[in-house]
């Protein structure tokens, strides 16, 4: 198996770190367009190898796409993260023609990867991959929920005052600060609903705590999170390359699935070796119907900025 990530900043690298933490991967290519960064990060990420016990071989490029060549997977975290105080969808002037650019070139030395787009506003940037290539939808996988639901448990544990690995759920809809839907009621703790344990103001509490997780922390350090969004993105990675079948909520390009059409947005799916193998479709109540199409409608209304 052989990944790329493009962008080597805070969240390529911890991606880039994670993988080969886990040692399933033979090569991660990373690159930048900035001059020696992603040969530099690859360097100092190959020194650690001794230490962490990995053989996964890590490689550095500047803008040299022949080094991803005949790519399994390239993860696109090239773009800039927002400041304390903005929007995801307010980088989308900058990272469009970034992300567009990127996956072209990608597409051109690896003409079979799976595309797992992180740059935000990330629904959108998923939708414009979709609509700038002619990758079929399945290898296409935008990722947010993996690390919004994690964000979600650990907001759980914290109130339930229980260990992390106790608690379940999952966040659909979309990877913004107001249209995550986390689905409180079917979250549990070992199987037992968590509403029987938090009152209705404590899950509330988490659930916006969860929604702004991203916000929580791009004002505590001053630029976006990196170390959840890396292993988010190499547990997705992993389930690709184990071919595991295993349940996340991302991004993806939905044909009459929940009810909507043209659109990426954040759904449960079951990722394998050929990307996205089945999303699966959960009844949703009418409150979480209603918060889930209203979000829709403003990824749609994001979708709408991208010149296509
Ligand atoms: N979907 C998600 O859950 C998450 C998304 N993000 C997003 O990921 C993106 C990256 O965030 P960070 O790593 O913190 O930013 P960063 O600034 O640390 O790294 C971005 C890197 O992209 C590189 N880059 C810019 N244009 C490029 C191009 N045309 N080709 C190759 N490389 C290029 C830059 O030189 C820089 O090294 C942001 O858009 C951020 O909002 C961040 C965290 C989670
Ligand atoms: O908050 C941001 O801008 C970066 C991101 O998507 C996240 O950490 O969830």
């Amino acid at each position: 198996m052989k990944v790329t990530v493009v962008g080597a900043g805070a969240v390529g690298a911890s991606c880039a770190e994670y993988i080969a933490m886990k040692d399933f991967a033979a090569e991660v290519c990373l690159l930048d367009i900035k001059e020696g960064f992603a040969e530099g990060k690859a360097m100092d990420l190959m020194q650690t190898a001794s230490l962490n016990g990995f053989d996964t071989k890590i490689v550095g490029s500047t803008n040299d796409y022949s080094k991803t060549a005949n790519s399994d997977v390239a993860v696109i975290t090239s773009g800039i993260p927002r400041k304390p105080g903005m929007t995801r969808e307010e980088l989308i002037g900058t990272n469009a023609n970034i992300v567009k650019t990127v996956v072209e070139q990608l597409v051109a030395h690896s003409p079979n990867v799976i595309v797992i787009v992180v740059s935000n506003p990330m629904d959108t940037m998923a939708y414009l991959v979709h609509k700038a290539t002619n990758i079929p939808k399945n290898r296409i996988i935008g990722m947010g929920g993996a690390l919004d639901s994690a964000r979600f448990k650990y907001r759980l544990a914290e109130a339930l005052e229980c260990p992390i690995s106790d608690v379940d759920g999952m966040v659909i809809g979309a990877h913004s600060d107001t249209g995550m839907v986390p689905l409180t009621r079917l979250a549990s703790r070992n199987g037992v609903p968590v509403t029987q344990f938090l009152s209705d103001e404590q899950l509330a509490s988490v659930a916006q705590e969860t929604r702004v997780g991203g916000a929580t922390l791009t004002k505590l350090l001053g630029t976006s999170a990196w170390y959840a969004p890396g292993a988010a993105v190499s547990a997705l990675v992993q389930a690709i390359a184990c071919d595991q079948k295993k349940m996340f909520p991302c991004s993806l390009y939905l044909e009459g699935e929940y009810g909507l059409n043209d659109i990426c947005f954040g759904v449960p799916a079951l990722i394998g070796k050929n990307g996205v193998e089945e999303i699966i479709e959960i009844e949703l109540s009418d409150d979480e119907r209603a918060k889930f199409n209203e979000a829709a409608e403003k990824v749609r209304e994001v979708n709408g900025a991208l010149n296509l």
